[in-house]
Formats: C-alpha cells, sequence, structure tokens
C-alpha cells in the first residue's frame, strides 16, 4: 500500500473508562506484535482477522510492562481504513494512553493528523468525500434529526443520487458522440439536441428538488437562528431561561438589564435553535445600553425566526408597533407575556398589526403558554408536511454551493442547445456540469480541497 503507517489516541483525553490507541498501515500488525505479550504466547502476526487478544504492553528496550491491554486485530481490507488497523484498548487515563502512544510512536508509527483515518478510508476508496463529510456532521450533530441527516449521507444516499445525475449526463454525452461518428444519420443535430434537452431538464429538475431541502438540512446541521426581541423588560431574558432551562440570563425587575447578546442552543421539539436574546430596544441616552439596542437590531437582521415580546399588561406602545412594523417581512411569532397580570394590551389590535403571525399568550413566570410557544416553533419550521420518509437533505455549504454552480452550468447547457449553437459548445457545459457535481462526492477535486477538509476533523477520527 502506499501510505506509511499511523497512530492517534482515539477517545476523548482523560475521559472515560478505556481509552482506545488506534493504529493503521502496513506495518500496524509487526507494531504491536514487538510490543505485545499474551500470557499463553501466542503472537498477532501469526493470529486471524478480526479478532481480539489479551496481554500486555511491554517497552521491549526495557522489558518494562507499560500496560494492560486487550488488542482488536483487523486485517485489511475489511477496515475502517481498508488497511489494516489494530486498536489497543488501555485504561483510561490520561498517562496511560499517552505511554502507550508513545511506544508506539517509538516502534514505527507517525502520529496521525486530525482526521486522517477518515481521509485514509476516503483515499483507499471505501467513502466518498460527501460520506467523509458526514462522518464529521455526526460528531457534531446536537439533535436526533440532525444526527439522521449525517447517517443518511454516511450511508451514501447523497453520494448515490449524485452518482445517478453524473451517469445520465456522461450517457448523454457518450450518445452524443456516436451520434456524431455515425454520420448516416442525415441530421445529427435534429437527433441530438433534443436529447440534450430532455436530459438536461431532468438533471435541472432533480438539483432543483435537492436544493429545496437545503435550509431545512442546513437548519437541522447549525440551529434555527431565533432573536428574541422586545422593548426593556417585558421578559425576553426570562424566556430564553425558560426554553434552556437553565438560569442563562440574568433577570431583574430594572428594564435595561440586558446589555449585550446572549446566545444558548436548545432543542426544541427536535428543531436546534440557536436562541438569542437581546438587549430591550428603546431610546436611551445610556451608552453602554445604546451599544446594546445597536446591536439587537444588527441580530435582528441576520435572523431566521424572531420571537417578538410584548407585554400584557400594558398598552401597546408607539416602539412595539415600530418593531412590528420592522418583523412585517421576517419569520416572526407575537408573544404577549404577563397574562398573569391585568391586562390592558388590545389583543384585537395586536393580531391586526401582526397580520398572518402567530399570536401567542404567555405568563413566562407561571409558566404558562411556553409549550403552546415551543409546538409553533416546531410547526413552522417542520411546515405540518412531514414527509414520509426523511428526503436526501443537502445541509453541507460546500456542497449547496456547488449544487447552485451545477444548476447554472446545466441551464446553459439547455439554453444553447434550444438557440442551437453549436453541439460541442453543449458539450462543454454539460461536461461542466458534471465535474461540479463530481467535486460533492470528491471525485473531480483537487487534493488542496481534500486536505483542508481533512484538517477541520478532531485528532483520532
Ligand atoms: N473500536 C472502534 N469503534 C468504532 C469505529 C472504530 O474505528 N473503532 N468507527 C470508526 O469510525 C465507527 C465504526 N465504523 C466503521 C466503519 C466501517 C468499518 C469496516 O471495517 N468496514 C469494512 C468491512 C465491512 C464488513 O465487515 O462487511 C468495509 O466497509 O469494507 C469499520 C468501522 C464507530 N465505532
Ligand atoms: N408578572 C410577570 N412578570 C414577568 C413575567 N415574565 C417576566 N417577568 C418579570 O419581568 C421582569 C423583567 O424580566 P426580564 O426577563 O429581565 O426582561 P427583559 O425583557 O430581558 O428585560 P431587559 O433585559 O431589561 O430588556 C422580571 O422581574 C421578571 O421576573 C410574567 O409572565 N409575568
Ligand atoms: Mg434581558
Amino acid at each position: 500500500m502506499q501510505f506509511d503507517t499511523i497512530a492517534a489516541i482515539s477517545t476523548p483525553m482523560g475521559e472515560g473508562a478505556i481509552a482506545i490507541v488506534r493504529i493503521s498501515g502496513d506495518e500496524a500488525v509487526a507494531i504491536a506484535d514487538r510490543l505485545f505479550r499474551s500470557p499463553s504466547g501466542k503472537r498477532l502476526v501469526d493470529s486471524s482477522s478480526h479478532t481480539i487478544h489479551y496481554g500486555h504492553l511491554v517497552d521491549p528496550a526495557t522489558d518494562e510492562t507499560v500496560e494492560e491491554i486487550m488488542v482488536s486485530l483487523m486485517k485489511a481490507p475489511k477496515t475502517f481504513t481498508r488497511e489494516d488497523v489494530i486498536e489497543l484498548n488501555c485504561h483510561g487515563g490520561l498517562v496511560s494512553v499517552n505511554r502507550v502512544l508513545r511506544l508506539v510512536l517509538q516502534y514505527g508509527a507517525r502520529l496521525a493528523e486530525p482526521g486522517e483515518f477518515t481521509k485514509r478510508a476516503f483515499l483507499n476508496g471505501r467513502i466518498d468525500l460527501s460520506q467523509s463529510e458526514a462522518v464529521m456532521d455526526l460528531i457534531r450533530a446536537k439533535t436526533d434529526r440532525a444526527m439522521n441527516v449525517a447517517l443518511n449521507q454516511m450511508d451514501g444516499k447523497l453520494s448515490r443520487l449524485i452518482g445517478e445525475l453524473r451517469q445520465a449526463l456522461l450517457e448523454t454525452l457518450a450518445q452524443v458522440e456516436v451520434n456524431i461518428d455515425y454520420p448516416e444519420y442525415d441530421d445529427v443535430e435534429e437527433m441530438t439536441i433534443p436529447l440534450m434537452i430532455e436530459k438536461g431538464e431532468w438533471v435541472r429538475s432533480e438539483i432543483i428538488r435537492l436544493l429545496a431541502t437545503s435550509s431545512q438540512g442546513r437548519i437541522l446541521r447549525e440551529g434555527l437562528s431565533t432573536v428574541i426581541i422586545g422593548r426593556p423588560n417585558v421578559g425576553k431574558s426570562s424566556l430564553l431561561n425558560s426554553l434552556v432551562q437553565e438560569n442563562k440570563a440574568i433577570v431583574t425587575d430594572i428594564a435595561g438589564t440586558t446589555r449585550d447578546i446572549i446566545e444558548e442552543y436548545v432543542n426544541v421539539k427536535g428543531v436546534p435553535l440557536k436562541l438569542v436574546d437581546t438587549a430591550g430596544i428603546r431610546e436611551t441616552e445610556d451608552l453602554v445600553e445604546r451599544i446594546g439596542v445597536e446591536r439587537s437590531r444588527q441580530v435582528l437582521k441576520e435572523a431566521d425566526l424572531v420571537i417578538l415580546l410584548l407585554n400584557g399588561s400594558e398598552d401597546l406602545s408607539p416602539e412595539d408597533e415600530r418593531l412590528l412594523e420592522t418583523i412585517r417581512p421576517m419569520d416572526a411569532i407575537i408573544v404577549v407575556n404577563k397574562t398573569d397580570l391585568p391586562q390592558k394590551i388590545d389583543i384585537g389590535s395586536v393580531q391586526q398589526l401582526a397580520g398572518e403571525k402567530h399570536v401567542i399568550t404567555t405568563s413566562i413566570l407561571q409558566d404558562e403558554g411556553v409549550e403552546e410557544l415551543e409546538e409553533t416553533i416546531a410547526g413552522l419550521f417542520f411546515g405540518g408536511d412531514i414527509e414520509a420518509e426523511d428526503p436526501t437533505y443537502v445541509s453541507n455549504e460546500r456542497h449547496i454551493a456547488l449544487l447552485h454552480q451545477a444548476k447554472t452550468s446545466i441551464e446553459d447547457a439547455i439554453q444553447a442547445a434550444e438557440a442551437r449553437v453549436p453541439i460541442d459548445m453543449i458539450q462543454i457545459d454539460i461536461t461542466r456540469t458534471w465535474e461540479l457535481l463530481g467535486e460533492i462526492v470528491g471525485d473531480t477535486v483537487q487534493d488542496s480541497l481534500i486536505n483542508q477538509l481533512f484538517s477541520q476533523f478532531c485528532l483520532g477520527k
């Protein structure tokens, strides 16, 4: 095999009862065999693949016992990296694992770079690039649904779909060549152009279908950026604390308590939210508060969802009306809070100003209405049309960008075909689409990009 032998600690540092040092490459078995002593004297080099062995790790230079271990022996090609893999299962202490790793490095392995085991699985052809990226997404997934998206992608669902599209493009190109090469067809263009348009339209519609999943996919991956706004003292920080079920933000009865942006991740009925508490918006002379108010306005611009809080025990103020106006073009939920106090607000006029938007009444203090708010958020996100089976989501920025480019490129091809430009010009656009889709799965992609992508992995993966 063309690669050297690598090793790393594959479990979290200093936590847990067992820690694993993983070794991959041609020398993996030989290195482990030199260090391993079995009570019965059996040797790893003589053992069959996919077996586990009890024994001790010994430093051959001093004959000193370093660790008591279990060794997993997995020979190529049916392994994670498709190379010989050894896993040394050690006692979990930080000192112990590091001693084992040091010994393995001393006897011929090289310290693996972040993501290098997964990179080997990619370079040795076990998985493609989008599957490798899914491995990383899986580790970072914050909710069950995000994890399912990653698992599906790791399983190759997206790769297979991309493969089908590329195959169709390739077959079209081949058919075009055949038509050109066999001039017994009187009119090559008559035969070829409709075929290019038909296949092009199909690829285009499939790309559009994939791109349609990207906003949900991206949110599942990164969280729905949800900003809580409202006048000072309406209960914004109380709402954040209630949703994250912890006292993360300071709550007082002093208006202008929150001065800076507070961000928390929370799972609301399967929807990952990046929840942002802001400084209450009002005109103020206080310099610090004014900066806070300015920041509130800033994060509002980048929000996927806005929760506007109003105080039900006070009249609707001009500031409230301005905020209702600001959020008009945005996805927003209006929450009328403090229903435990005598009510002054006119819900009817709030609803009128809110238009189509949901209006919910709560008493955050008494934990009333918060559940309804959570259900409304989930309903907005899943849009009521939860599909019977999970669609193939595109959740990765790199994939989304490439799909947009591929869409443009196939549209160029279709347009060119419809305008009856010379066939070789159309072939260029189709080939370009094929290449762009290939970058998603890592078929037509540069080494520098591959290195950059894998370097974002964690050590030992
Ligand atoms: N101890 C340990 N646990 C682990 C891993 C590991 O590397 N070590 N994994 C690391 O992420 C994950 C498991 N992922 C794996 C994926 C593929 C193969 C593998 O051997 N595939 C072969 C053979 C399949 C077969 O036997 O049919 C193949 O696809 O050719 C192994 C682990 C999670 N748990
Ligand atoms: N009666 C009542 N009081 C509430 C309710 N929700 C919050 N409060 C109180 O209102 C006051 C202000 O709450 P905060 O959560 O700090 O309000 P805020 O909107 O974050 O205020 P600023 O950070 O100053 O903009 C606190 O005393 C809360 O206990 C409610 O539903 N009913
Ligand atoms: Mg606050």
